[in-house]
């Protein structure tokens, strides 16, 4: 491994989510794959799973107690909610304090984790090794109200549809082709956890009902806000181009976006600005792949950014 490289290790690499990374990592400068975990894969060549991994490592599937001992600089967590804290223990036993980010919902409500929204949270990274990545659904959510919080009227309600890879990989009716046929499938209509998470993170309430399609990859979010006076449609294209228009992940658009063209994308789009006719109600609509720019994606800014390069490297423009 050349010195000037940081070794990562994901676990839970056979996932949707971790696949992604494989890829992400596989076109990255300054990273190489030290190992990657999956207990059905174990033994198995990566390239045989992720064409774009181009050498020979195979999976493992280490136990928690051995990740420490693998060295890596920065592990990815990519393992079904409420796995991650055997892991995170484990470094903690060991005395090990690699870069830790977790792309489950365990650690977005702990205070010791740095909460990686990057258009939303760049300024409050301390330095933290221990990341939380944003759900997907609640990084839509965020970015769709954050221009708007100071100027609501109501909690804002949010009409998510994802794709059915945010289900995992793990058989549910939720990522069940033959269910979702012809179908939107309601489920955790209050309550959800990113519902908790976008609000514990904006610091208003927000009311969220999500949706799962037949489609394999992106989601929509549609989030009605009702307005404490009157805006004009600029007025609020204007508070999102302020906030936004730096952003090389975020793009505000005219149009209500569609979620067909944002699969396989890194960004997120934002538009729609629907107004109602007294000007105290606007409808906004944001798209992003739940993988991408919901997962992995997110987390590679975070890991750039933990590692001092450039946040975007290897994120494709496009
Ligand atoms: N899918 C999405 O759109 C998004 C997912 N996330 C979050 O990212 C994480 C990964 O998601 P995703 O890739 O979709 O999940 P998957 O279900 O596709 O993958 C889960 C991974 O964890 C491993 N795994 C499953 N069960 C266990 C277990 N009991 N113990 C140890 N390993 C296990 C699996 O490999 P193996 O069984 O072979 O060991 C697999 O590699 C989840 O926390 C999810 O909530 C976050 C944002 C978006
Ligand atoms: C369609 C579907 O089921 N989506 C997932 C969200 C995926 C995600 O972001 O997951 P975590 O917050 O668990 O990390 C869900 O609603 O739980």
């Amino acid at each position: 491994m050349a010195d000037s490289k940081k070794s990562i290790g994901i676990v839970g690499a056979r996932g949707h989510t971790g696949a992604e990374l494989i890829r992400l990592v596989a076109a990255h400068p300054s990273l190489e794959l030290a190992y990657v975990s999956s207990r059905e894969l174990d033994g198995q060549r990566v390239d045989a799973h992720v064409a774009e991994y181009r050498g020979d490592l195979c999976y493992s599937s280490p136990a928690h107690e051995d990740l420490p001992g693998l060295g890596a600089h920065i592990v990815v967590l990519a393992l079904p909610n409420g796995k991650a804290a055997a892991c995170v223990e484990a470094f903690d036993a060991a005395g090990k304090d690699p870069v830790i980010v977790d792309l489950s919902a365990d650690y977005r409500f702990d205070k010791q984790w740095y909460y990686g929204l990057p258009e939303l949270t760049r300024g409050k990274w301390r330095g933290e090794k221990r990341i939380s990545n944003p759900g997907c659904y609640a990084t839509a959510i965020q970015l769709s109200i954050a221009p708007l919080k100071d100027v609501l009227a109501a909690p804002p309600v949010c009409f998510g549809v994802s794709g059915y890879s945010g289900a995992g990989t793990t058989p549910s009716d939720k990522n069940n082709p033959e269910l979702l046929r012809d179908n939107l499938m309601p489920y955790a209509l209050t309550g959800h956890v990113h519902e908790k998470e976008a609000s514990w993170h904006l610091g208003i309430p927000v009311e969220f009902m999500p949706h799962v399609a037949p489609h394999f990859r992106g989601l929509t979010v549609t989030t009605n806000l009702y307005l404490s006076r009157a805006h004009k449609r600029e007025d609020i294209q204007a508070l999102f181009q302020h906030r936004y228009g730096s952003e090389k992940l975020v793009r505000v658009v005219d149009e209500a976006p569609w979620v067909s063209r944002i699969a396989g994308k890194h960004h997120v789009e934002v538009g729609g600005f629907a107004m109602s006719s007294d000007g105290k109600r606007v409808v906004v609509v944001a798209t992003l792949d739940n993988l991408l720019k919901g997962a992995a994606t997110q987390a590679m800014q975070n890991i750039n950014r933990a590692i001092g390069v450039d946040e975007y490297t290897a994120i494709p423009a496009h």
